[in-house]
């Protein structure tokens, strides 16, 4: 779905043009669509037709309460790394029986608060976080739902920080180690063996890998089965990439169809955890010009947004598209870097664009629903933009931008 649309020579995202937003609630600002929101949802749900999965979006991508809100209500469950993430669910209304808890380093309350409000199932990354969901659930004199995290040693072709299913990753059970997990687990009493998971990384462009992991993850489903454990559902991990730049679009009827091939004639019940792909481009991060400096040898637009808005281009030298707002005809166009007003050389949301612009203009950093409010930091004491969500011509506010007391309320003078 394309949310953009020039009308009157001015950029529209989900019919909402965004001078408005900006004049209304100032820049920086997060603006989604509600409605692409919805298209990306039910394109996995139609393209994974088949096997009727459970979808549990991956709140890390962008956690604000209405984003979780619109997703509960299309039926979502959620992929969860934190308590905090999972007291995010809970206030937006989400089902905690739809909640898969993920994460290399589950703490003692975050275990307790998971087990007390019944998740779906803890996603196990270790021998001990097994030995310690065991001990805090005799506590409660309780049984937890485990899956084991299989670290299944495939390399996903993406950037090494957002690379997760290696052998030198931090994430998962090793494939050599799995059966004797799984039997570990099976002689703990207040465990109860429901599923395994995979993860092998995030913005995947060439989906073969996926694949490769499912068939790795199916050899140990049936070497279980073999044992006598019999696993409730099979967790295919995160979501396809998304189109930042030039990347092909991955083919998701293509990998949904490889999905039900591999499971045919299983008797699991398919569960997985798209973040990115269902809110990535259904996000703008709106900036304005603030100076346009020629440089010596570079020049650079200096606009209000920063790296602590945007993290991705300066932590892994990624792509965001820039457009002009309201595209000026009698401008030249200069060769520049977009950067930020921080203290640091790495504050950069893009490098060397053609941009024809002068102060005050309105840019809009595309592809920032995902992971980039989630990713937002304080950093300089910039406080942390509003986000606002739009719906064919209509918006409303969803977070205000957060207010100089609110960043040091909790400092002791
Ligand atoms: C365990 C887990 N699940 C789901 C996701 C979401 O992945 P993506 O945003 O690529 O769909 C991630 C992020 O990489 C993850 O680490
Ligand atoms: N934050 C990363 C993705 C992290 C995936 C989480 N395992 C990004 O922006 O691309």
């Amino acid at each position: 779905m394309n949310s953009y649309q020039y009308s009157n020579n001015v950029l529209h995202f989900d019919g909402v043009a965004l001078p408005t937003l900006a004049q209304e609630y100032g820049t920086p600002l997060y603006v989604y669509s509600e409605t692409a929101l919805t298209t990306a949802f039910q394109s996995y749900e139609q393209a994974f037709a088949a096997n009727q999965p459970l979808i549990c979006y991956a709140v890390k991508a962008n956690g604000n309460l209405n984003v979780l809100k619109h997703f509960a209500a299309l039926g979502a469950g959620f992929d969860i790394v934190s308590g905090g993430e999972l007291q995010r669910v809970l206030a937006a209304g989400g089902d905690a029986s739809k909640v898969i808890f993920s994460g290399v380093g589950k703490s003692i309350d975050e275990i307790q608060l998971a087990l007390q409000v019944g998740v779906k199932c803890f996603n196990v990354e270790s021998l001990p976080e097994l030995d310690r969901i065991n001990a805090v659930a005799a506590e409660l004199g309780m049984t937890a739902p485990i899956s084991l995290r299989i670290n299944p040693d495939v390399d996903a072709q993406t950037h090494p920080y957002i690379s997760t299913g290696l052998k030198e990753n931090k994430f998962g059970i090793a494939f050599v180690d799995a059966m004797g997990a799984y039997r570990h687990a099976a002689a703990l009493p207040n465990l109860r063996i429901v599923g395994i998971d995979c993860h092998i990384g995030s913005q995947l462009i060439d989906l073969s890998p996926l694949a490769e992991a499912l068939e790795r993850l199916l050899v140990l489903v049936d070497q279980l089965a073999a044992e006598g454990i019999v696993l409730q559902h099979i967790d295919i991990g995160g979501g396809v990439g998304i189109v930042y730049n030039d990347e092909a679009q991955p083919d998701l009827q293509a990998y949904a169809d490889t999905v039900a091939r591999l499971l045919a004639g299983r008797p699991q019940h398919l569960v997985m955890e798209p973040g990115r792909s269902l809110v990535g481009n259904a996000g703008v991060l709106l900036t304005q010009v603030e100076f346009v400096k020629v440089g010596e040898s570079k020049n650079f637009v200096i606009v209000d947004a920063a790296m602590n808005d945007l993290m991705r281009p300066a932590l892994y030298q990624a792509y965001h598209a820039i457009a002009e707002v309201a595209p000026h005809a009698d401008v030249p166009a200069v060769l520049a870097d977009v950067v930020g007003p921080i203290c640091e050389t790495g504050d950069f949301l893009a490098k060397d664009r053609e941009l024809a612009v002068v102060a005050g203009d309105l840019l809009a950093v595309k592809s920032a629903g995902a992971y980039a409010a989630s990713m937002a930091s304080n950093y300089n004491t910039r406080t942390r933009a509003a986000e606002v969500m739009v719906k064919a011509g209509a918006h409303r506010l969803i977070r205000r931008r957060e207010t100089l007391s609110d960043l040091w309320k909790d400092e002791i003078l």
